[in-house]
Order: structure tokens, then sequence, then C-alpha cells
């Protein structure tokens, strides 16, 4: 027998029921729920007056609709006040492990998924939510999946899905200082567009790869949607096992041996075959920041925003065109030359204590540029927690700053935190769609470390300009 990918052994043993047509009915180890996209799901289980399977391979947390202000007062929002509301009753009435705002584990579901050691190596992980992908930065089969889905998995606690192909992406070289996993994502990107990924489940590989943290790896696997892939893994190693010892969900004592042995084996095996193949060389990148509303409109921050007389076909052109009147630019202009009004810095994919630390250390004894508001969003509680054990909520709120308390916020503009029309933010999300961030809102997307220099600069900025 031919060797097999990662993605297949994970497959493989999660199979529950092979179709013979591409697809499978896959055992569901762990689920995790948020408030935005599970409401219709438990409408759904009620109606068929069914029981949750497995209570306790599920956790819910409210994240997305959450205030990051003031915790002890309710929230104000009515919409947002009833959908944590009913997450709660959901979960409740359910018997699911349930995160209220006030506990100290509360935080986006990617962030605290992983840090609780609920997720794990070698698990089949589901949750409404796109960046599940993120989840595979530990060798896990993590994927997004819809309401639908949801109570298929809170009362079977199965799924039927279609295989994906397998795509390495490896990548090589040795990145320039203040260079990250966000850059890397970015300009894999923008170099093969928004669809290379669709279809294929993505392995990171390479010794870029293995060098990196895990919260490097979750960023880069966060970011695989953005390329069309509903699935980025990277294979666990001596970082993933350090990363889990202890965490509150991960396997103890005999436990733990009898896991790690088995976590072992989840590698791409020599002989296995990828469907598709692409090599990043990361030596030369510059620190990537998007111009238009799609990831894919990344470049390097010494770049100029493209002219649609230089596209290659009528659509292109018609895209930047579009682009560039949504976004207030014009054809030409220095990226470092466009101002900016706003800077977010955290989400699931850049809201971690090592991106708050780059952050930090950008803006460390310097002070926001005058008419920029800032403001710092822990991916968790247990973010926000470290980074005032570290002294770093002080680093932010003395360089002018705001400190925040742990949620989605302004990466999709579901509580407060917004762009008014035609605000212009350098973020560190990982979507700047029309809108995303407030109607009419412009985003930037780029590193904690870009996002950082932006806010001291007051325009897009590039961090080694102004950072050692
Ligand atoms: C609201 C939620 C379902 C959505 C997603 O699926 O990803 C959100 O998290 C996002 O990032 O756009
Ligand atoms: S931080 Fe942004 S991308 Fe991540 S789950 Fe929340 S809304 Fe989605």
């Amino acid at each position: 027998m031919r060797g097999r990918t990662l993605y297949e052994k994970l497959w493989d043993s999660h199979v529950v029921r092979d179709y013979g047509d591409g697809s499978a009915l896959l055992y569901v180890d762990r689920h995790l729920l948020h408030e935005v996209s599970t409401p219709q799901s438990f409408v759904t289980l009620r109606s068929k007056q069914a029981a949750v399977r497995r209570p306790s391979s599920h956790i819910a947390v409210p994240d997305h609709a959450v205030p990051t202000t003031d915790r002890t007062r309710p929230i104000g929002d009515p919409m947002a006040a009833a959908q944590v509301a009913a997450l709660e009753t959901n979960a409740k009435d359910f018997g699911i492990p349930f995160i209220a705002l006030t506990d100290q584990r509360q935080g986006i579901v990617h962030v605290v998924g992983p840090e609780l050691g609920f997720t794990l190596p070698g698990i089949t992980l589901g949750c409404g939510d796109s960046h599940t992908s993120t989840h595979g930065a530990f060798g896990a089969l993590a994927f997004g999946i819809g309401a639908s889905d949801c109570a298929t998995i809170l009362a079977t606690q199965c799924i039927v899905q279609q295989k994906a192909r397998s795509l390495e992406v490896r990548l090589e070289g040795t990145a320039g200082l203040w260079i990250g996993a966000k850059d890397y994502a970015l300009a894999m990107i923008g170099r093969y567009g928004v669809g290379f990924g669709t279809g294929h489940a993505i392995e990171y590989r390479g010794p870029v790869v293995e060098a990196m943290s895990m919260a490097a790896r979750m960023t880069l696997c966060n970011m695989s949607i953005e390329a069309g892939a509903r699935i980025g893994m990277v294979a666990p190693d001596a970082t993933t096992y350090a990363y889990l010892e202890g965490r509150p969900y991960a396997p103890l004592s005999t436990q733990w041996d009898r896991a790690l042995a088995y976590w072992k084996s989840l590698v791409t095996d020599a002989d296995a075959k990828f469907d598709k193949s692409i090599v990043l060389d990361v030596s030369d990148l510059a620190p990537q920041v998007t111009w238009g509303t799609s990831p894919h409109d990344a470049l390097g921050i010494d770049a100029r925003v493209p002219d649609p007389r230089d596209a290659a076909d009528d659509g292109e052109r018609q895209r930047i065109a579009s682009c560039l009147d949504y976004m207030g630019l014009r054809a030409g202009t220095a990226l470092q030359d466009v101002r900016i009004d706003k800077v977010f810095i955290g989400s699931c994919t850049n809201g971690r204590i090592e991106d708050l630390r780059e952050a930090a250390r950008v803006v460390a004894g310097r002070k926001v540029a005058s008419g920029v508001d800032a403001i710092v969003v822990p991916g968790s509680t247990a973010v926000r927690r470290q980074a005032e054990e570290e002294g770093l909520d002080r680093v932010f709120t003395d360089a002018g700053l705001a400190w925040r308390e742990a949620g989605c916020s302004m990466c999709v503009a579901m509580n407060a935190d917004r762009l008014a029309p035609r605000e212009r933010c350098a973020s560190t999300s990982n979507r700047n769609f029309e809108g995303r961030q407030g109607r009419e809102g412009r985003t930037h997307l780029m590193s904690p470390a870009s996002a950082a220099a932006s806010a001291i600069v007051g325009y897009l900025a590039d961090v080694r300009e102004i950072a050692t």
C-alpha cells in the first residue's frame, strides 16, 4: 500500500461509513459552538425532539457579538444580548458545557479550543465557523460546518463529508526581521489567489513551518479558508506536544503517553503523494498588506496601489477599479502614503499572546499618531490575563492604544467596535470584504507588527523602518 498523507490518515481513522463516491460519514470527536451560527441548530434539535448524543464533546462560548468594554454590566445591544442568552439556554437545556462571558476561559472559539487542550492532534473537530481550519495547526482534521450540520453533529456525533484533494504548501527560506506567518499567508494568497485551495486540504510543511510556534501555525492554518481551503494542517511535533501538555482537556499520565505514541504516527509518509504542491520561498518577502477588498489583493508594503490599466484582462481591470473606488485609493499611490483612521489588533488570526507581544515591542515607548484610534482586543480572556501579567496592557495604554476585553470585535463588526463609513483601518484580521468591519469601512489586512507600526506612523507603515 502506498504511503498516506496526514489528511488521509485522519480521514481514514474517522470513517464510519464509506459511500464509495468520494464521500463518507465521519465521526466527529469534538465540536465548538458560538452564539451567531447555532440558534437554528437548536431549533432543529427541538423540532425533532432529539437529544445531544455526547454532551461532553462540545463546548459553547460566546465571542462574535460580545462587547469588549465593561463586562460587569449587561450587554447593551438587544440582539447581541439575545444571542448570548440563547446560547446559554440552549447549552444548559442540552447539557453542553457553556463558558460564560465573565468566565476566565471565555474568548474566540478558535483561541479557546487550543488553550483548553480541547483541540488535539488526530481528532476531528467541527464548528459552525469558517475559520475552524485554525485547529488544523495541531494535526487535527478541523473544518467549518453549516447550521444544519451542527444540528446533525449534536444529535449523532457524525457528519457526511466529501473527501478533499490534498495540497502541499511548502515554506522554505529564511524570512527577514518582523516577517512572519501572517505575511506568508497573505503572500501565498496574493500570489496564488483566493481559489487555489478550493476543494483541497492544505498541509503546511517545510523548514519554516517546523520552526514555527503554535501561534504562528494557527495564524497560517486560520488563513487557509481565505485561499479557498476548508482545511489547513500542520503535522504535530515536539512544539505541539509542549504546547498541549498539562492543558485542562489534554490527556493525563499514562493516557498522555499512549496519545503521544499515536500522535507521532500522524505525519505524511515519505512515499505519500499530494494532488498538488506549491513552494513559497519566504526569504525576500516584505511585510504584506492588502490594498483591495479581497485577501488576494496583498502586496509588499514597499509597493504602490495597482493601476487598473495594468490589469491582465477586462474583468480584472473592472475589479481593480471598483476596489479602488470602494477603498478610496488612487492608482499609483505608494502604500505608505495611505493614511489610516483606525487600528485593530486582535481576532482569531492574530489575537494570541505572541501576537500581542509582537505589537507591544513595536509600540513600546512610542505614541499612536494623532487622529488614529487604535484598539487591542485579546483573542481570549486568558490571553488578556497573560498580557496583563507581562505588563503589555500598560505598554499599549501608555502608547495610546485602548485595551479591551476578549472577542471577535472589529474583525466582523457584530458588536459596537466598527468602522464608520469610509474610515480606513489597519487590521490584523483575515477578511477585507466590503463592509466587513462596518458599512463602507475600508480594511487593510496585515500582521500585528505592521498594524502596530501603522498606529504609530498614522499611515500604512513598514515596521522595519520604525522598529529594530
Ligand atoms: C459568523 C461566522 C459564522 C463567520 C464565519 O463563518 O467565519 C465569522 O466568524 C467570520 O469570520 O466571517
Ligand atoms: S475573530 Fe473574526 S474570523 Fe475569527 S471567528 Fe471571529 S469573526 Fe470569524
